[in-house]
């Protein structure tokens, strides 16, 4: 039988990613206690230089820490006292970084299948048609784009088949159409693929797009981590979750299409319905929105012979002074199982006699939904 080093619990989930480690880099201590789970995309967020690539290297296999192991699913890949350290290309992780790094004498094809496993022959075709390259597959890296060559290359770490994809801000550089063009296939690859993701980004409207979950690491330590819709609601992480701050997120799900008004009708899991700009996903996609916190009104009812096209039947949840506006409180609703955020004057809340556990219309302008991830 197998024995765990000492120190090492049995593992928690099945394909999940533990690190519990530490890492001395000149004066930078990294100390991670992270696990990530077994599905779903989760973004590494983080300021510049608080530890994310460290902590990438060290599960890449590049480091080796100092104290504590990692380990995937069953898998130990380091574990300090037993000296374990399986090497890099031991690991089945698929791992794309800033750069491609394509073999640039090869063409698309031979860098997709270099590498590749027999058994991933069958997934070829799918997985070249889900990231919009079949066209590409003659070419040489040299004559493709920066985005299509990172399709490419995310194609060529999915194709060896691994148990975790590692993503190292793989939208960074590109320009707003590329970076817009490959958050589309990722956000779809991503939903496609039964394989967890690791995705180190600082760019919270990229994350709001394509995370399930979120790891916050600040100086080297892992100061908050779940899933992300439920961080967005903590009124205490505002500050340190910076940009997220502007929005909350909901997901939902195509209705219909109104092409006459070029409007298309979505449904929320507890059944209500909001019209938003028009999509270009068949009926039943699911979706995910972001709404600023400024574009949400409250009401006690929906005002007759308004502009607004959508009023959400809402709860009140939670009211506390923002610490973003000295004017403002930020307020919490609940619709369903999900949660939105709303930042309203405070003179407002008090002349409405807003607070917790009160039914209200959550006003939003169709206009104001952010769909395009
Ligand atoms: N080999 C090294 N020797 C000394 N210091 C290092 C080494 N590698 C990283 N560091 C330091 O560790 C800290 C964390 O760096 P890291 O690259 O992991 O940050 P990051 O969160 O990925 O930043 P960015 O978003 O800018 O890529 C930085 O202060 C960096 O200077």
């Amino acid at each position: 039988m197998y024995h765990l080093p000492p120190g090492v619990p049995p593992a928690a989930e099945d394909n999940a990613l533990e690190c519990r480690l530490r890492k001395r880099l000149g004066g930078f201590d990294l100390d991670i206690a992270l696990t990530v789970p077994g599905r779903g995309v989760t973004a590494l967020f983080g300021e510049s230089g608080s530890g994310k690539t460290s902590l990438l290297r060290l599960v890449a296999g590049l480091d080796r820490p100092d104290a504590g192991y990692i380990r995937l699913g069953e898998r130990l890949l380091t574990e300090v006292v037993s000296r374990t350290h399986v090497p890099p290309h031991q690991r089945h992780l698929g791992i794309v970084f800033q750069e491609a790094r394509l073999f640039p004498h090869y063409r698309v094809r031979g860098n997709l299948t270099y590498g590749m496993p027999r058994a991933a022959r069958a997934q070829f075709d799918d997985l070249v048609a889900l990231l919009g390259i079949g066209h590409l597959l003659e070419r040489l890296p040299g004559t493709l784009s920066g985005g299509e060559a990172r399709r490419v290359a995310i194609g060529r770490a999915l194709l060896t088949q691994p148990r975790l994809l590692l993503l190292d801000e793989p939208l960074t550089g590109l320009d707003g159409e590329r970076k817009r063009e490959l958050l589309h296939y990722l956000v779809r690859l991503t939903r496609e693929i039964d394989l967890p993701v690791l995705y180190v980004s600082h760019d919270t409207a990229e994350i709001a797009a394509i995370a399930d979950h979120l790891a916050l690491i600040e100086q080297g330590r892992l100061t908050a981590h779940g899933q992300l819709d439920a961080l967005m609601m903590r009124l205490d992480l505002i500050e340190r979750l910076g940009g997220f701050d502007a929005a909350t997120r909901l997901s939902a799900r195509v209705v219909d299409h109104d092409p006459a008004y070029a409007l298309t009708r979505v449904v929320l899991d507890d059944g209500q319905t909001l019209r938003i700009p028009a999509l270009d996903h068949p009926p039943g996609t699911p979706v995910r929105l972001r709404v600023g916190v400024r574009d949400v009104a409250l009401a006690h009812a929906m005002p007759e012979g308004t502009s607004y096209r959508n009023g959400l039947a809402v709860v009140i949840d939670a009211i506390e002074p923002s610490t973003q506006e000295s004017s403002a409180n930020e307020v919490r609703l609940t619709i369903g199982h999900q949660q939105l955020r709303a930042r309203l004057t405070r003179q407002a809340c008090d002349e409405m006699q807003l607070s917790v556990g009160k039914p209200m219309v959550a006003l939003i302008r169709s206009v104001a939904f952010d769909s395009r991830f």
